[in-house]
């Protein structure tokens, strides 16, 4: 995204609570953060963000963009999802107001191919990358290799606390 996107910065927030995810299905969110800093620690652009850990559950993003934007008024934000989390982005709360004051960069993701007009939603060129969170973490429990699909220091960390197995 930065490579295809006049972005200065890519921010990482960690959300405790999807609304639309069940909460036994997440590791618990210290863990997610640990890996995100893991996982972006050479990257000076790069910023892990836990914002969301101090608000109220479930994680609603146009909450986070306001509360992000009122502490930083030195920064525009915009929102980067994958493209096929715009299939529900319909449901998110508020989503015409993360569209008018915020706007969209959609990573572009193998096997879906969203249809959504509006002049602050882009579809940004990107390499396609074939990877799901849900592969990692069968592969782990099935003793499969995930070397290639993690930043070494992040399956380390994986290994360590025997999570997803
Ligand atoms: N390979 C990918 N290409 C593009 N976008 C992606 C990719 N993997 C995840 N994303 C995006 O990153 C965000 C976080 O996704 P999430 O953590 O749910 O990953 P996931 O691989 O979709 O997870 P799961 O397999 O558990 O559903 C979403 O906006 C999603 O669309
Ligand atoms: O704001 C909403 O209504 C909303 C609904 C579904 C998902 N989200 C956010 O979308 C982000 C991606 O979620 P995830 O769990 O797929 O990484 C995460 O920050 C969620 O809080 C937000």
């Amino acid at each position: 995204m930065q490579d295809n996107t006049d972005l200065d910065e890519i921010w990482f927030v960690v959300s405790p609570q999807n609304p639309f995810k069940k909460q036994k299905s997440l590791l618990h969110e210290f863990d997610r953060l640990k890996m995100v800093e893991l996982a972006i620690a050479d990257h000076f652009y790069f910023r892990a963000s836990d914002v969301e850990f101090h608000m109220p559950r479930p994680s609603y993003t146009i909450d986070t963009l306001t509360v992000l934007a009122d502490k930083y008024p030195q920064h525009q934000f915009k929102l980067i999802i994958g493209g096929d989390n715009l299939t529900h982005f319909c449901k998110w709360k508020n989503y015409e107001q993360i569209l008018e004051y915020f706007g969209l960069y959609v990573y572009p993701r193998p096997g879906s191919h969203p249809e959504f007009s509006h002049p602050n939603v882009k579809f940004v060129e990107a390499p396609l990358m074939d990877i799901s969170a849900t592969f990692i973490r069968e592969s782990i429990k099935n003793g499969h290799s995930v070397k290639y699909l993690l930043p070494q220091p992040v399956e380390d960390y994986i290994r360590d606390k025997k999570l997803f197995v």
